[in-house]
């Protein structure tokens, strides 16, 4: 019955059309071979313990089970293999001991049932020689059976298991790498090959060297004229072996003419009295010279291959093939409404305006259905318009946080690439994707960098591609129908130069205006981004946000944010267990005016130039009625250029009246006065201050209608690129006359003013000469009480009720010790008179 398999699984091996000795004849073989004598007992000739059936027995199971053992990897499965060979002393399945064992299961089948146990058998065996040996037949011998893991592929166990795909991926990228290395070399060496072969193929020599070296000794067998051109010389045996003569190469040297060459070669026979039959012979070719010219051409078409491969790895590299030609794919962000859009309403303060126009798009979204019944169109979109970081992305974010939809976002300069047609294919691309998971928000923000206005964008030298992205958008947003259930938001800084065609109804029907946020804005925006700071267990939250918001007049809720952030930054610096009053107060400082620069130190004279600088500007505002009340003034630099500064807390207003712009200006021309009356000679410090002031005199004559002799008109001051006026040479001149006359009015005003103050200027520019940092409280016991009230509420409110209300508690609480303390005095009296009486 044993000889009978191996013929049989001899058959099935030879089938497979392997030429080499099957499996288990090898295995018989080897059975036959190592059969001897052995030294030890129970050991062959070779040292190999022979196994008892039993053993073989345990083994097989083992195997068995180690081998039908699905949730091994391939690496435990051979590690287990090998573990219960070396357990069994066999280093391998080519052993007799194995074989023993094949041969102990073959007879144990055939003494129980022949017919389906030994398939059973069969079938394991099968794997088995498969798995160990018959890998040196399918994979020509690579297999080395030492039970090292055999490439997945060659796995019998069918079924393709999780992770085997991604491993082959990983093989065949791997291959490709190698492969392109490979192509990489292959053409360097060809390169370099090519080089060096060039060389040592021709060389060019001169009809000098030819004659003397060559024709002279009779060393040439002939001579082929190519071309009319050149002459290629063939040497005879005597001249290959000369050693200055290379073996390899072929030499030639161009000719200008046939007739010349003839003649000159004539000539030099002549001379050697070479007998006429013994003459060179001189053949003549014209080759078409292909091959010649794909050498020529070669390093050329090596040098295109290297850079066709070396920007196929790049386009590879940045994704661009993987994302179509030149990238052109998805590059916006899809937040999931359900897990990451967790932005809500109350997460954005201080702009209630806009959230309740912008809830209209919520309720749409969420119950579509109440305004289809009624025939309503909810609008496609909305632009969200205001100044850099008002809270414009985070309110398109809270609007998908509260439907709970899809929300898009894509930056508008993101579709504006230098590859023609990218821009309106991306926007295609986020359409459809927004559409095929509607409901959903798409935001574009700065939406400005693609829709300009297209007649404004011609005056500049427009940009087609641009155009075609806005031509697009506009299409798209045509394209759907409310009932796609897709609301476009999208975001910018400037409304004002979008094109008409974006704002009209059906598209951007919406403008949803944030601005940066008044007191009770601010207040809540500072309770939103307070929530995440440590503050002191007492403190008063309520007065805390009161007063950092009316220390932060025209801040932005992005900077309040980074306020938040500085302070308790400043806190940890500080190593302080919470984040104080006096750390924010800090941050706030770093915000308006920069970091203090240690390192800038001024000179005794330069200090005491901005001391005298800041005291004009102080001086100024605290005896001008309408003067924004003053904080803080310091000659500490900071920032860029900032060698002091003078914190002022302006109410939110929206109108100046003409009074108050004059005292603003005077006040702000305050610093170069105070220098023209203490010192000499001026310095540069005012060119900001000059800024200011002329920047606000312009505005009044030109666009405020507040200067007499201009009218009552307004030019656009800020008309951009336009170069052109709008207005006569006539009213040039008067613009500029009367922006002269106001800003000389001023500093006549101011003149006078810092004139008659100048003992309190001295005393004012001498304590910040000491303290270099002096407050309002410095300024009242230097100066008394400003004589006009502050016309800041928030300020007589948080900052200065604030520090009144604590004077007047310490003053009460020291009115009632002392009280006490009398009352105490009096009742001893009272009690020593008793006593006297008694
Ligand atoms: N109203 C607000 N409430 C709370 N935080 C705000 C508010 N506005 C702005 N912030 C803070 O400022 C950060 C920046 O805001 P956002 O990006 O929304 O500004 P933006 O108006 O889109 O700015 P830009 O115009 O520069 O794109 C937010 O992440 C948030 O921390």
């Amino acid at each position: 019955m044993t000889q009978c398999f191996t013929a049989q699984r001899n058959r099935q091996f030879m089938k497979k059309g392997t030429t080499s000795m099957s499996p288990l004849a090898m295995f018989q073989q080897r059975r036959l071979n190592s059969s001897g004598p052995s030294g030890k007992p129970g050991y062959n000739s070779r040292g190999e313990r022979e196994l008892t059936d039993e053993e073989a027995a345990t083994l097989l199971k083992d195997l068995k089970t180690v081998w039908n053992d699905s949730s091994l990897s391939d690496e435990d499965r051979h590690a287990q293999i090998k573990k219960l060979f070396e357990k069994y002393e066999i280093g391998g399945m080519i052993s007799p001991s194995a074989s023993k064992m094949v041969s102990t299961i073959l007879t144990d089948t055939e003494a129980q049932k022949p017919g389906e146990k030994v398939d059973n058998v069969q079938k394991f065996h099968q794997s088995l020689m498969d798995y160990h040996l018959g890998k040196q037949l399918e994979f020509g011998g690579q297999y080395d059976n030492k039970f090292n893991p055999p490439p997945k592929e060659s796995r019998k166990d069918g079924g393709e298991k999780a992770g085997d795909k991604s491993s082959k991926e990983a093989k065949i990228l791997t291959a490709e790498i190698k492969l392109e290395w490979l192509l990489f070399w292959v053409a360097m060496s060809g390169l370099i090959l090519y080089m060096l072969s060039a060389e040592s193929y021709e060389k060019e020599i001169t009809w000098q060297d030819f004659r003397t070296s060559m024709l002279g000794k009779g060393f040439v067998s002939k001579l082929v004229v190519v071309n009319n051109d050149t002459v290629r010389v063939i040497l005879n045996e005597r001249g290959r072996g000369q050693p200055m003569q290379d073996a390899n190469s072929d030499y030639y040297f161009t000719i200008s003419s046939v007739k010349n060459f003839e003649e000159r070669l004539k000539k030099a026979q002549d001379e050697d009295g070479v007998a006429e039959e013994s003459r060179v012979p001189v053949t003549y070719v014209h080759t078409t010279p292909i091959g010649k010219t794909l050498w020529n051409i070669l390093p050329t078409i090596l040098l295109f291959a290297f850079i066709f491969w070396s920007t196929s790895k790049l386009l590879k590299g940045s994704g661009g093939l993987s994302g179509g030609m030149f990238g052109n794919k998805k590059q916006f962000k899809k937040f999931n409404a359900d897990s990451d859009v967790k932005i809500k309403f109350d997460d954005v303060a201080g702009c209630d305006e806009a959230k309740e126009e912008i809830m209209e798009f919520v309720n749409f979204l969420k119950h579509p259905e109440r305004y289809e019944r009624l025939g309503a169109k909810i609008p496609r979109g909305a632009i969200l318009c205001g100044p850099p970081g008002t809270g414009k992305t985070l309110l398109a974010k809270a609007t998908a946080g509260e439907a709970a939809v899809p929300f898009y976002s894509v930056s508008g300069s993101e579709f504006v690439e230098m590859f023609v047609g990218v821009g309106a294919s991306r926007v295609r691309d986020l359409f459809k994707t927004a559409r095929e998971n509607a409901p959903s928000i798409v935001f574009v923000d700065e939406i400005d960098a693609i829709g300009k206005s297209r007649s404004k964008g011609k005056a500049s030298g427009g940009n087609d591609e641009r155009e075609n992205t806005l031509n697009q958008l506009l299409v798209e947003m045509d394209g759907f129908s409310s009932s796609d259930y897709v609301v476009v938001l999208a975001g910018t800084n400037r409304s004002d130069v979008l094109d008409p065609a974006l704002l009209r109804p059906g598209r951007f029907d919406r403008k949803i205006y944030l601005s940066n946020p008044e007191l009770e804005g601010r207040k809540a925006i500072f309770a939103v981004h307070l929530k995440q700071i440590k503050l002191s267990p007492g403190c008063d939250l309520e007065d805390l946000k009161g007063r950092l918001a009316t220390l932060t007049p025209g801040f932005s809720g992005a900077d309040i944010a980074n306020v938040c952030n500085e302070a308790a930054l400043i806190a940890a610096r500080h190593d302080e267990e919470y984040v104080k009053l006096h750390d924010f107060e800090q941050a706030i400082e770093r915000v308006i005016a920069g970091l203090e620069k240690k390192s800038k130190v001024l000179s005794p004279e330069e200090k005491k130039v901005v001391a005298y600088h800041e005291a004009g500007h102080a001086i100024c505002g605290w005896f001008m009625k309408y003067a924004d009340p003053l904080l803080k003034v310091s000659i500490v630099p900071r920032g860029q250029n900032a060698l002091g500064y003078a914190q002022y807390l302006p109410p939110d207003i929206y109108l100046y009246s003409t009074q108050k712009l004059l005292d603003q200006m005077t006040m702000t021309l305050g610093g170069r006065v105070s220098e023209e009356l203490h010192f000499d000679s001026v310095t540069s410090g005012a060119s900001n201050d000059f800024e200011k002031v002329t920047s606000m005199a312009q505005r009044m004559v030109m666009a405020c209608g507040l200067s007499p002799e201009v009218g009552l008109v307004s030019y656009n001051i800020d008309r951009g690129s336009d170069m052109t006026k709008p207005f006569s040479d006539k009213t040039a001149s008067l613009i500029d006359s009367e922006i002269h006359r106001i800003v000389d009015q001023c500093h006549e005003r101011c003149r006078k003013l810092l004139k008659e103050k100048s003992n309190e200027v001295e005393l004012v520019a001498q304590r910040l000469l000491a303290k270099e940092v002096i407050t309002r409280e410095d300024m009242i016991e230097l100066l008394g009480e400003r004589p006009f009230p502050d016309q800041n509420d928030a300020f007589d409110k948080y900052i200065k009720g604030k520090k009144e209300k604590d004077l007047e508690q310490k003053s009460k609480e020291s009115r009632d010790a002392e009280k006490d303390e009398k009352k105490d005095e009096k009742k001893d009296q009272e009690e020593d008179q008793k006593k006297d009486e008694n």
